[in-house]
């Protein structure tokens, strides 16, 4: 069995060295980057301006993003002993193609509220340990720009659904030509939820003109304008404000957005297995299962909780993918056992953009790749394809 994650591209913290994982200290290789996952989101918010901050750390009220969280502790891992796991195996297949990891970035807007390198330095990251990324439609540089980055690293595009069939068109054509290979059309932000970390400070950085760039580069946006985009910023957000939402869309609506392109879509924000047959059923080729980070329906069901319903109605014809919640490896190796194909990692990367830019991303990756790989190995594990229900307790 081949080891397809490298260990040999972070060999100063880790590798077949990993007593000098303690003797060394990960913190010295990058101070400004604590390592308990808490210690690096209070860091974030010492350097991020409260209101970027609450916009990140925020959600719908608070008892979603705390239940993501808690549900992980009823789900445990059952080591199994004397196995060999001299070598492993943190590769998934995904939509048909092999990765190095279960990881990907998961589509986060606005980065520029974060850090100037915003998408550009996390493209480099991912590419830096070959994690995809997903690029959001709101994203502080145009899609075109963010591909460049990724070198053979793959991207896909997440799209938000505009309720302009010609600039939707317009969006994910750019994205297959620019080179990315899937779309992903989040599902559950049809509006923005009911958001009190922002509507107190009256936070909205979109209506200040951030995260346009997808939207200020497209023709077909511009064609609705009277004059460029840079000339009368107002006329932009006003014309985003518009074009965003799309309350009124439906499963039926779908075919035409099947129809628009050749790349596979995956639909983002599915919880109810019964969604899922309808994705399937609609020529979908995959669901990520996940509530937006506890940022959309406060009072919802906890991804985690979701996700063993959604992979038994469709995990065998679909691939399934998960986020929310997801902050170390031993998360990792419970929603793979649960049936994730892969799974996205959203905040803990944006706390390290926020720490320390390009470089903070890429720590946050390694490490969760170290977490996971010594996880799997204490387990009794050699590959992540070889977990299933049985690697949890009962
Ligand atoms: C600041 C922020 C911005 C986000 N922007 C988007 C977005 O543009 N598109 C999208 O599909 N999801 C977006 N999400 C949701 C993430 O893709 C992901 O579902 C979520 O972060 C998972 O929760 P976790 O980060 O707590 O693990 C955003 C999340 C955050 C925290
Ligand atoms: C434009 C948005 C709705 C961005 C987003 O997905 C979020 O803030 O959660």
């Amino acid at each position: 069995m081949t080891r397809s994650f490298d260990v040999a591209t972070a060999p100063e913290h880790y590798g077949n060295h990993q007593l000098g994982i303690y003797a060394q200290g990960l913190k010295g290789q990058l101070p400004e980057l604590p390592l308990r996952y808490e210690d690096m989101e209070a860091r974030a918010r010492e350097v991020l301006p409260p209101a970027a901050y609450w916009y990140v750390a925020g959600g719908a009220g608070e008892t979603s993003m705390a239940a993501n969280r808690s549900a992980f502790d009823r789900y445990r891992l059952l080591p199994r002993m004397l196995t060999d796991v001299s070598q492993r195996d943190l590769g998934r297949t995904v939509l048909g193609k092999r990765q190095v990891s279960p990881l990907m970035i998961a589509p986060l807007g606005v980065q520029e509220i974060i850090h100037d390198q915003a998408e550009l330095g996390v493209a480099r990251a991912a590419a830096a340990v070959d994690v995809p990324m997903i690029l959001s439609t709101v994203s502080s540089f145009a899609l075109e720009d963010v591909r460049k980055e990724l070198g053979t690293t793959s991207g896909w595009y997440q799209l938000y659904w505009p309720n302009d069939d010609a600039l939707a068109t317009s969006l994910v054509q750019r994205a297959e030509k620019a080179g990315y290979e899937a779309i992903v059309v989040t599902l559950d932000t049809k509006m923005l939820a009911w958001r009190e970390r922002d509507l107190d400070g009256a936070y909205l950085p979109f209506l200040k003109g951030q995260g346009l760039a997808n939207y200020t580069s497209d023709p077909v946006f511009c064609a609705g304008l009277e004059k460029p985009p840079q000339d009368d910023m107002r006329a932009v957000v006003k014309h985003w404000s518009d074009v965003f939402a799309a309350p009124a869309r439906t499963w039926d609506d779908l075919a035409r957005l099947r129809d628009a392109t050749k790349l596979p879509i995956v639909l983002k924000g599915v919880l109810h297995p019964e969604d899922a047959i309808k994705a399937r059923e609609a020529g979908m080729d995959g669901v990520i299962v996940s509530n937006h980070g506890g940022r959309q329906v406060e009072g919802s069901i906890a991804a985690i909780d979701a996700l063993a319903g959604v992979v038994d109605a469709v995990g065998a014809r679909m691939d399934v993918l998960f986020d929310s919640g997801i902050r170390r490896g031993a998360d990792v190796l419970k929603a793979i056992a649960l049936g994730a194909d892969a799974v996205l990692i959203g905040r803990p990367f944006a706390w390290g953009l926020a720490c320390a830019g390009q470089a903070g991303v890429e720590e946050v990756l390694r490490r969760l790749l170290a977490d996971i790989d010594l996880t799997l190995a204490l387990t009794g594990n050699d590959s992540l394809d070889g977990l299933s229900r049985v690697s949890l307790a009962p």
